[in-house]
């Protein structure tokens, strides 16, 4: 589906016949919402996706039939509020994009009583049913809903850290098209590393690391990291109270479940960052954290360092930890209730 590498990084051409590629049932849970549509979409066009499961509280049926008719192979199954379980079945990829998005004035942290719950249920039942999937969250808050699925898997006694991800993908994805968009050059040449987490100042763009972002200096690097930091509330304000980032959101999580896909089916140089269980902040409180990450057959394959960064990224990433210390410790306070 995506002629481009998922990361900068990758130089290799994917070359898998349909044979080689292993069976991948991928289940989306939330499908029948404004992210979930697009994404299965997305999802039924990628030739790795074997089976595709469909679960929302509302329409997911309707979804799943509507896009069985595309003529790629997989097959598409949808499933009502009451037979998640069944849509779990042998699911070795969960992406949930489940729960409520913002209005304007909002915070993605003023999310987290009604998706805190709606994702630790989810969870419960991924521990249930499909305890080896790897689970990709998508769902707001980012920073404390990954640190809800992994205490919720470790409850259960069946939690791996290298298979549990909050996708961060949009960030880069907006990162690599503003610094374009600043620059004038395509953004398949300004692709950027983000690390920390998934809101606001815990969102650390890397632009140093790059030939192009390197020349952006002054007021333009200060607007340029702000508008990374807070597209998001660009596309909140723009809707004007009918929801957040859906299309591009779904284009990111498509791209970054290819990726899980691609590392599960044995591609090697897979690497993205992404929200995972991480030992490089660990030692400040901070236990997750998004940085490169190389992705292979039981998903994090390694944690790449951050890498040298520049006196300003610096203290972008020392306004970083502390918030998305608070937000982590939140996700595992709700669960230790
Ligand atoms: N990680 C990221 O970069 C991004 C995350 N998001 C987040 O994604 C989430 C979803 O956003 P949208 O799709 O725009 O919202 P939406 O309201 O359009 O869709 C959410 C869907 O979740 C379903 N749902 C609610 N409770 C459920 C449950 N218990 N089980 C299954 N499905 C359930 C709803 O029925 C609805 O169809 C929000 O929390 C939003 O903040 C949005 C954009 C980017
Ligand atoms: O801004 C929001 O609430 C949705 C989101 O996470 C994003 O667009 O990055």
């Amino acid at each position: 589906m995506f002629a481009r590498p998922a990361v900068r990084a990758l130089s290799h051409s994917r070359q898998f016949s349909s044979s080689a590629a292993r069976q991948t049932k991928v289940a989306v849970l939330g499908a029948g919402g404004g992210i979930g549509q697009p994404l299965s979409l997305l999802l039924k066009t990628n030739h790795l996706v074997t089976s595709l499961s469909l679960y929302d509280i509302r329409g997911a049926p309707g979804v799943a039939a509507d896009i069985s008719h595309i003529d790629t192979a997989s097959e598409v199954h949808g499933y009502p509020a009451d037979k998640l379980d069944h849509a779990l079945e042998g699911a070795q990829i969960v992406v949930i994009p489940a729960g409520v998005p913002r209005k304007p004035g909002m915070t993605r942290d003023d999310l987290f009583n009604t998706n805190a719950s709606i994702v630790r249920d989810l969870a419960a039942a991924v521990a249930r049913v499909s305890p080896e999937a790897c689970v990709l969250v998508i769902s707001n808050p980012v920073n404390s809903t990954v640190p809800i699925v992994s205490a919720v898997l470790e409850k259960a006694g069946v939690y791996d850290p290298k298979k549990v991800f909050g996708v961060t993908t949009l960030d880069v994805v907006r990162a690599a098209r503003f610094l374009g968009g600043v620059t004038g050059t395509s953004p398949n040449d300004t692709r950027v590393t983000v690390i920390g987490g998934h809101s606001g100042a815990t969102i650390v763009p890397l632009l140093s690391q790059t030939p192009y972002g390197k020349g952006v200096t002054g007021e333009a690097y200060v607007s340029l990291v702000h508008r990374i930091q807070f597209g998001g509330d660009e596309v909140v304000q723009a809707k004007g109270g009918a929801g957040s980032a859906t299309l591009s959101m779904a284009y990111a999580g498509a791209r970054f479940t290819d990726a899980v896909l691609r590392g599960l089916n044995g591609e090697k140089g897979v690497v993205t960052p992404t929200f995972v269980k991480s030992p490089l902040f660990a030692d400040q409180g901070v236990d997750f954290f998004s940085t490169n990450v190389e992705l292979g057959r039981n998903g994090v394959e390694k944690i790449h360092p951050i890498g040298p960064i520049s006196a300003e990224e610096e203290k972008l990433l020392a306004a970083c930890l502390p918030d998305l210390k608070k937000n982590i410790e939140k996700g595992k306070k709700f669960m230790s209730q």
